[in-house]
């Protein structure tokens, strides 16, 4: 645990297992650059995350598939910067990691260059997490709906619905754990299933439409601060409509995730 001049101790992993022994919960949002990173840190959020979601809120594309290495390394470094406490994870974009050398050459950048302290990737990718892993390198999973794979998916849906691929997400959950995972994101599944993976791992879970039983709450920034473009999805909450600042909406956020105020049914399936 590295100690900051002011005394402040900077997250790491082990704190985030702790909080779920201890039941506290972790929040997290995502950043993109420097000035938000400071800003959320000082408000006590958790975890950092640069989403490859920066393709549509940052980029204006229609998808994430066309962010790059490049663009993820660029985006990190800046968040990583100008925080103090918070945890870093930067995610892996679409077709980076279809081997494990080449998740392992990737993550390396997002790591030494773009200052990551865990890589998140979407799906069981058993091989490459295990490889990663075993390589030094703490990784985050991500089931449920996998952005990535929008395409094959046919839109951005609830994944899990069905008893049958309820039962795949949790037997892949289990093996993303087993094969040394440490956290799980868990993306707009019916909320039963998300409790129940919770209670499964020994892991953290964070959800994003996923319920208030996972250990952790995740939501896009730009969603919550309600400045996104086209429609935000059902899950997401706009913190702005009550505050007078936008550090008093992640605030807001930050308190109402650690009292399990967030999410609310409404923001759940
Ligand atoms: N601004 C933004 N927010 C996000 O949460 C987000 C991104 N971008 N980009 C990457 C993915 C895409 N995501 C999305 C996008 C749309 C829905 C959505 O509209 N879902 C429907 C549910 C449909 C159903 O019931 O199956 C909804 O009404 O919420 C969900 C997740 C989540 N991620
Ligand atoms: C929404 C979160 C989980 C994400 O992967 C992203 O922002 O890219
Ligand atoms: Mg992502």
């Amino acid at each position: 645990m590295s100690l900051y001049a002011d005394g402040l101790k900077a997250l790491t992993i082990s704190d985030l297992a702790a909080m779920k022994r201890s039941g506290e919960k972790i929040s997290c949002l995502t950043a993109y650059d420097a000035s938000f990173s400071a800003l959320l840190d000082r408000a006590g959020i958790d975890v950092l995350l640069i989403g490859d979601s920066l393709g549509m809120v940052i980029q204006g594309h229609s998808s994430t598939l066309p962010v790059t290495v490049g663009d993820m390394v660029y985006h990190s470094r800046n968040v990583a910067m100008a925080r103090k406490r918070a945890f870093v994870i930067t995610d892996l974009p679409f077709a980076s990691y279809a081997t494990p050398e080449q998740a392992l050459a990737n993550a390396a950048s997002l790591m030494a260059v773009g200052g990551a302290q865990m890589v998140k990737l979407e799906g069981a990718k058993i091989d490459v997490i295990g490889f990663l892993v075993e390589q030094g390198i703490p990784v985050c999973g991500h089931l449920g709906l996998l952005p990535q794979s929008v395409n094959r998916l046919g839109g951005y849906k609830v994944q899990g619905r069905e008893e049958q691929q309820a039962r795949q997400i949790v037997a892949d959950a289990e093996k993303i754990e087993q094969a040394g995972a440490g956290l799980l994101v868990l993306e707009c599944v019916p909320a039963q299933l998300a409790a129940e993976i919770s209670q499964r791992l020994s892991i953290p879970t964070i959800g994003i439409g996923a319920g208030v039983d996972c250990d952790g709450q995740v939501l896009v920034l730009y969603d919550m601060l309600n400045i996104s473009t086209g429609k935000r999805p059902r899950f997401s909450k706009d913190f702005m409509a009550d505050a007078s600042s936008i550090e008093e909406a992640v605030r807001h956020y930050h308190q109402a995730v650690k009292s399990a105020q967030f999410p609310a049914s409404e923001h759940s399936y």
